[in-house]
């Protein structure tokens, strides 16, 4: 691994290189893990990791310093990597290979010192490493802070460039502007360190821009967060009854701010984790059941009035004056935030220009490195701006109740009505089960190596050779002609999906670090009209590849059918990356009757916490089941979604038994619009009723960003029973897969084609379009449980933004207060169409109870007792 710097050049770090450095030990600035509470605590290896903080860029960089400074140079060693079995546990990175490059400076990095541990997220890449001895951790880290420093320093240069530029370009008058001051750029003289022919291409591209909205913008931000400084000033004078200058108040802030990185020992109590949460562990460990199922955690958490209106009085003491300062504080953070809003908007769009430009150009080549930190410090220049006006809203006080107060009356004041009741947010995904979560970042920060699917993925020269040649061998082949067939189904939806690039995630995911997370609230905007029961059922969307399977008398090629199966579940990923499904209730059913495909699908919501899907589907070919659940974890720019069910499929014919496992589904870059979607690791399918034949798929997890071509490989093979390749097959998830062993060698899968203008259709396939369809033959035979009839859902299909989050809201109130009668009685929620029990391997599974197709049979769901869900 090295790290990637200006063009690859001397700032670089490297596995093998000749220049020692000096072990000095620079101590993470965010350590959030207290010694003496840490103590206390018995999951010693948890609270061991910390994140490294930013280092403070030194805006005085000017283009001479800049090459005159001293560059970190390359460390000398090795670092070892995380693999997953077969070969699990670390190894040493083979000598003298690139293992390939990223940005330090922009990485989230954590590290455990106790496990010699450095984790790097990048948003693209993910690197999970550990070093040999102490010595080397301490080096490692010495030297990957100075090189984080340099190239921090080095954007700011950058970023003074293109302000420069942006002044001079835009025609705008900047003379008083204050950011100026703030980079204290030498604007005007022409920057050394840039490439002359690099300015006049940024600032041709920034003539064709909109007049800098963004430097407007954030020159206001600037004005404000001075008057929201003097206002802090004041009210810090008059409540302390002393003059308090610049350094006290800084210094205020950041003790302020180490509090607030330690949660009150209530809130590790909530969470159920036995370490001081640091805030990004705080955005990982968001969980649905922190957030829907307040009822289990009894009286330890306030409700949000209770808490709003503890928080919301100002301390008695306060003097009228104080109390309109508070307000003029709270009302200035308020404009400061929009202002921040508009500009970062504004920052995404241009970044995307940019990169446009960028990717068509020759300027790619000469540029890459300094305008991917132009960027990217674009970001994290509005990032500080929003962690300054934290800072800024605490330092009025230094107890910690008074933050909550700044930040819950701005929730309040900020968001719309609906934003403020309680609701899910991104429900099981994002937000682990406290348990769950626990044990498994347990495990995982040590050498369980769950989340690198990188061990056999990684491709050699053979691969991307084969790689190439599969997808030429696709690109040839037809889709299949069922793609194109009119099932006399919908082909679209009754409205256009919202635009949520303004919802503000990172905004109000960081408006609530540390807090009762189980009241905040997520728009409706961010959800697609599925929800994870049919999301599930898309998964059959190639059902005729297991109608096919069942029909191939070679065991082995029987095989490759099913492995194509396993694959295409995961091809409607490409394109949904900017939505997330609803959430299902407990007792929510959704069922899914397709003649055209003679498949009768049924699934139900069977567990809340942790949320558990389960579901089942039989056709005269197949019976397919799963129960689904999630382990997620989150890395600072990534989520890693860890599917813990296996999936199960019998054909007919044969009386085979297929079961394999789920990979791991990765959310890069889940705060921002960049988002988007891979899947990595191994699936081993096994014949329960056989053993002639194995199949392992690797989901190769790609390595180098920008590297589009490589990107949702898959390759695979089956194995007969003394381990020999029987059949070799590879290709791509979002494009198909091809076997060059058959005796024809043939395309065996290939996705259907997008319907017209699905990216205005929340990307969805036509088999997504029709999954919620609601016929008039349909609907009085469905129980009133089906996931059709869930009213803030066909809201949303139906384009009616407000009213879902209303109806949202109250579904989500009806189910809280089912559950507290519930446990009032003592009594638990039962299942209705699945059961739980244990499979061969010992696991706790549910499966179908077969009764739903025979109660809708007779008497039918409208003559019995059903559960009143919405
Ligand atoms: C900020 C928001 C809107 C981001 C969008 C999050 C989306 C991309 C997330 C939320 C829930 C996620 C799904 C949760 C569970 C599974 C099952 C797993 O076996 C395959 C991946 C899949 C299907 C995930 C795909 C990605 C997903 C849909």
């Amino acid at each position: 691994m090295d790290s990637h710097g200006s063009s690859l050049d001397h700032a670089q770090s490297q596995l093998s290189g000749v220049e020692k450095v000096s072990s000095s030990w620079h101590k993470p600035t965010h350590s959030r893990s207290s010694s003496t509470a840490s103590s206390r605590h018995s999951r010693l290896h948890i609270k061991d990791w910390e994140v490294m903080g930013d280092f403070p860029v030194d805006v005085n960089f000017t283009g001479e310093n800049m090459q005159d400074a001293h560059t970190p140079g390359i460390c000398d060693g090795y670092l070892m990597k995380r693999r997953k079995s077969p070969l699990k546990g670390w190894h040493k990175f083979s000598k003298g290979k690139m293992h390939g490059a990223l940005d330090v400076s922009l990485a989230v990095m954590s590290v455990n010192k106790k496990a010699r541990r450095i984790d790097l997220d990048a948003g693209d890449i993910l690197y999970h490493m550990k070093a040999k001895t102490p010595d080397s951790y301490y080096t490692w880290i010495t030297k990957l802070s100075a090189h984080r420093m340099y190239k921090k320093n080095e954007a700011a240069h950058v970023h003074n460039g293109f302000l420069q530029a942006l002044s001079q370009s835009s025609h705008l008058s900047h003379k008083n502007c204050p950011m100026q001051d703030m980079g204290k750029s030498n604007v005007g003289e022409p920057l050394p360190c840039v490439n002359p022919a690099i300015n006049g291409k940024v600032s041709a591209w920034l003539q064709t821009q909109e007049p800098g909205i963004c430097a407007q913008e954030l020159t206001r931000c600037q004005m404000e967060l001075n008057e929201l400084q003097q206002l802090v000033q004041k009210l810090h004078s008059l409540e302390s009854g002393q003059t308090v200058n610049n350094g006290d108040l800084q210094r205020i802030i950041s003790m302020q701010n180490l509090l607030l990185d330690k949660p009150k020992k209530k809130s590790e109590k909530i969470w159920g984790h036995s370490r001081t949460l640091s805030r990004v562990e705080a955005l990982g460990t968001l969980s649905s059941s922190h957030l829907t199922s307040s009822a289990h955690l009894g009286t330890s958490v306030p409700s949000i009035p209770d808490y709003v209106s503890t928080q919301a009085t100002p301390p008695a003491s306060t003097s009228s004056e104080s109390k309109k300062l508070h307000q003029d504080i709270c009302s200035m953070s308020l404009k400061v935030h929009a202002s921040l809003c508009t500009a970062h908007e504004a920052l995404a769009q241009e970044r995307q220009r940019l990169l446009d430009t960028w990717s068509s150009r020759e300027l790619h080549h000469t540029t890459s490195a300094q305008i991917n930190n132009l960027c990217s410090l674009a970001e994290l220049d509005v990032k500080s701006r929003h962690t300054k006006i934290h800072k800024l809203s605490v330092s009025s006080d230094s107890s910690e109740e008074s933050f909550h107060t700044v930040l819950q009356r701005k929730v309040c004041l900020f968001l719309p009505k609906t934003y403020s009741s309680c609701s899910h947010f991104l429900a099981e995904y994002f937000d682990a089960c406290d348990e769950l979560m626990c044990a498994s970042s347990s495990e995982m920060s040590d050498e369980s190596g769950l989340s690198d699917g990188s061990s056999n993925s990684e491709p050699d020269e053979a691969h991307a050779m084969a790689s190439s040649k599969y997808r030429a061998s696709l690109s040839k082949a037809a889709p299949k002609l069922n793609s194109i067939k009119n099932t006399g189904r919908r082909t679209t939806l009754p409205a256009v999906c919202p635009d949520n690039s303004h919802v503000g995630l990172m905004t109000i995911l960081y408006n609530n670090i540390g807090k009762d997370l189980s009241r905040v609230s997520m728009p409706a905007a961010l959800n697609e009209p599925v929800c994870l029961l049919q999301r599930l059922c898309e998964e059959l969307e190639y059902s005729d590849l297991l109608d096919t399977a069942n029909h191939t008398d070679d065991p082995y090629q029987r095989m490759v059918y099913i492995a194509a199966f396993a694959i295409s579940g995961y091809a409607t990923a490409q394109y949904r990356n900017r939505y997330k499904p609803f959430n299902p209730v407990l007792g929510e059913t959704f069922e899914c009757i397709r003649e055209d495909r003679g498949v009768s699908y049924i699934s139900e919501q069977v567990s809340h916490h942790p949320p558990i899907s389960a579901c089942h589907a039989e056709s005269n070919n197949f019976n397919f089941w799963q129960d689904q659940r999630w382990k997620n974890k989150f890395w600072g720019k990534s989520l890693e979604i860890m599917p813990t069910g296996m999936v199960n499929v019998t054909l007919k014919k044969y009386g085979d038994h297929y079961e394999w496992n789920k990979v791991v589904t990765c959310i890069h870059n889940v705060l921002s619009q960049q988002r988007y979607l891979e899947h990595y690791g191994e699936v081993i399918i096994r014949n329960l009723k056989s053993s002639v034949c194995t199949c392992k798929i690797t989901f190769v997890k790609s390595r180098y960003w920008g590297s589009d071509g490589s990107k949702n490989e898959v390759q695979g093979q089956v194995l007969d029973e003394t381990g020999n390749v029987v059949h070799r097959f590879g290709g791509f998830w979002h494009e198909g897969i091809f076997c060059d062993t058959l005796p024809n060698p043939q395309c065996i899968w290939k996705p259907n084609p997008q319907p017209k203008n699905y990216i205005m259709y929340y990307g969805f396939s036509s088999f997504a379009m029709e999954m919620n369809e609601l016929t008039p033959d349909l609907k009085p035979l469905l129980p009133p449980t089906d996931t059709r009839l869930r009213p803030d859902q066909r809201l949303l299909e139906e384009g009616k933004i407000e009213e879902t989050d209303k109806k949202k809201d109250e579904v989500e109130e009806k189910q809280r207060e089912r559950r507290k009668i519930l446990a009032k009685r003592g009594e638990e929620h039962v299942p209705r169409f699945f059961r739980k029990t244990l499979d061969a391997a010992g696991r706790e599974v549910w499966i179908y109870n077969g009764t739903y197709w025979k109660i809708r049979d007779n008497p039918g769901f409208a003559n019995v007792k059903n559960l009143e869900l919405w």
